[in-house]
């Protein structure tokens, strides 16, 4: 195989950026990135420039952002650089800190009842809407977390860190196996603007003919999956009805965009998903992953986003983690000590998971239940993460549903975004500290059974299972 191509060793030397950007400070890095602050020449805006060391990374953002270029509560994406020989360079808009941050500022003080009812309402329905603007573009974000959730000077809060999203069907009957980006080769700056967004709404046309059997089918088969319920009609993706494929296609799509032919299903084959529509079940960070993706699903859906969501909310409401694990199997047996065993009777189906046979914990008698760990909250916030954090994945609930939920619509009120608490500081600066940054950022691969209860490897007929007690 031949070695990768030469990059740039450093953002601070391309001509393209440094001619548009000064750049400031570097503000974080994740597992693909490096993000800097920096000044637009043009106008003194402050923007967030994201190096992305990761080709399929990159592609997932860029990709994602471009379809949600309108939502309100989703990072705006102004432009991306990429060239075939180096990393590719988004340019976002600024968020100074995040619900890591909030959460942690909270903690620290030590308030007995953490934060205001009013202010937590209004927080989650600015993720409510941001996760169900992901949703109903059948964009799964897969690592939804609280230092995913960046929030600005003004309150507002924005979904950002698309970098394991997927799209998981478009209906845009776009039949390519071929990665759009290799075509294209160096074909930036690309502005993002309504005359280069790759929208698949709301053109009709021959190409929607072909190949319409089997999109249908693989269309049939996500829904089958995901249980998507009824998506707005209004965004024409889905409405109950396949029918309503026929109104969705993609639009005016610039000719250099290297996207350009990248919305569909299948034609972005990248990852550890494999070509036939499965998904690696190694995704989003362990605390929050769902149960489906710890027994090693590749069929799951937008619902291991609800799954975290609720995770997310039971953290605001107790400041706590809801199951802080330290290895996969001790994720699932803190999830099981707190939900009880996963049974057939809970989610029908569950024994087919591709690992539930081989890993399998004693008879928990008496699960502590989710009351339990969201110790004085009230029955109605009890009741929205128990509806979240639920085993049958059919059974979550919608980010739309909760959307309208009474919650939220009862004293005391979601308050005004200028009345919330803005985090003064950025969480995660000091990577070393215990339960900090680098704990939570965690990705480990699903192998790690240290640290918890003895298990009993047996032989059996599918070859191995792992008894946990
Ligand atoms: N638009 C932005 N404005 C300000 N800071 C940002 C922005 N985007 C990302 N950051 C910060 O940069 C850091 C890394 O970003 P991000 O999480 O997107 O990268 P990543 O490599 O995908 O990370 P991860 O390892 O969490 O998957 C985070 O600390 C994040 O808060």
């Amino acid at each position: 195989m031949d070695p990768p191509p030469a990059k740039s060793w450093s953002i601070h030397t391309r001509p393209e950026i440094i001619q548009k950007y000064q750049i400031l400070e570097r503000v974080g890095s994740g597992a693909y990135s490096d993000v800097y602050r920096a000044r637009r020449l043009s106008d003194d805006a402050v923007v967030a420039l994201k190096e992305v060391h990761d080709y399929q990374s990159a592609f997932r953002e860029i990709e994602a952002l471009q379809l949600l270029r309108h939502s309100p509560n989703v990072v705006v994406l102004h432009e991306y650089f990429w060239r075939e020989d180096e990393d590719a360079v988004l340019v976002l808009e600024y968020l100074r800190t995040d619900l890591a941050s909030l959460i942690a500022e909270a903690k620290k003080r030590g308030d007995r009842n953490g934060i205001g009812a009013g202010e937590l309402k209004t927080w989650m329905l600015q993720i409510l809407s941001g996760v169900d603007a992901c949703h109903r573009n059948l964009i799964v974000h897969r690592d939804l977390k609280p230092s995913n959730l960046l929030i600005g000077d003004d309150g507002v809060l924005k979904l950002a860190d698309f970098g394991q999203a997927r799209i998981l069907m478009e209906p845009a009957y776009v039949v390519s196996g071929e990665n759009p980006l290799d075509e294209a080769g160096s074909v930036q700056p690309h502005e993002v603007t309504p005359e280069t967004e790759n929208s698949y709404r709301g053109h009709t046309g021959p190409e929607q003919e072909h190949g319409a059997m089997s999109k249908e089918e693989e269309y049939l088969r996500v829904l089958d999956g995901v249980k998507a319920k009824d998506f707005d009609k209004e965004t024409n993706v889905y409405d109950g009805d396949t029918s309503c494929l026929a109104t969705c296609t993609t639009s005016d799509i610039d000719e250099d965009d290297p996207f350009k032919s990248s919305y569909s299903y299948d034609a972005e084959e990248v990852g550890d998903d494999n070509r036939h529509g499965c998904l690696t079940s190694c995704v989003g960070t362990r605390w929050f992953r769902a149960p489906e993706l710890l027994y090693g699903s590749t069929d799951y859906g937008l619902e291991i986003d609800l799954w975290s969501l609720g995770c997310i909310f039971a953290e605001l409401f107790t400041l706590e983690p809801l199951f802080p694990g330290s290895a996969d199997i001790d994720q699932l047996s803190r999830i099981i000590n707190v939900l009880g065993n996963l049974t057939e009777e809970v989610w029908p189906g569950c024994a087919k998971l591709p690992d539930y046979r081989i890993i399998s914990f004693n008879k928990v008698e008496n699960p502590i239940g989710l009351q339990a760990c969201l110790l004085n909250r009230s029955p109605m916030e009890v009741s929205l993460v128990d509806r979240l954090v639920c085993y049958d994945p059919a059974s979550r609930v919608t980010a739309m549903e909760l959307l309208q939920d009474k919650y939220f619509s009862e004293e005391p009120l979601p308050v005004p975004r200028s009345e919330l608490n803005v985090p003064l500081t950025k969480n995660g600066q000091d990577e070393d500290s215990p339960g900090g940054w680098r704990e939570y950022n965690e990705m480990s691969s699903d192998s790690d059974f240290d640290g918890f209860g003895s298990a009993t490897v047996t032989t059996t007929s599918a070859g191995f299972s792992i008894q946990f007690s």
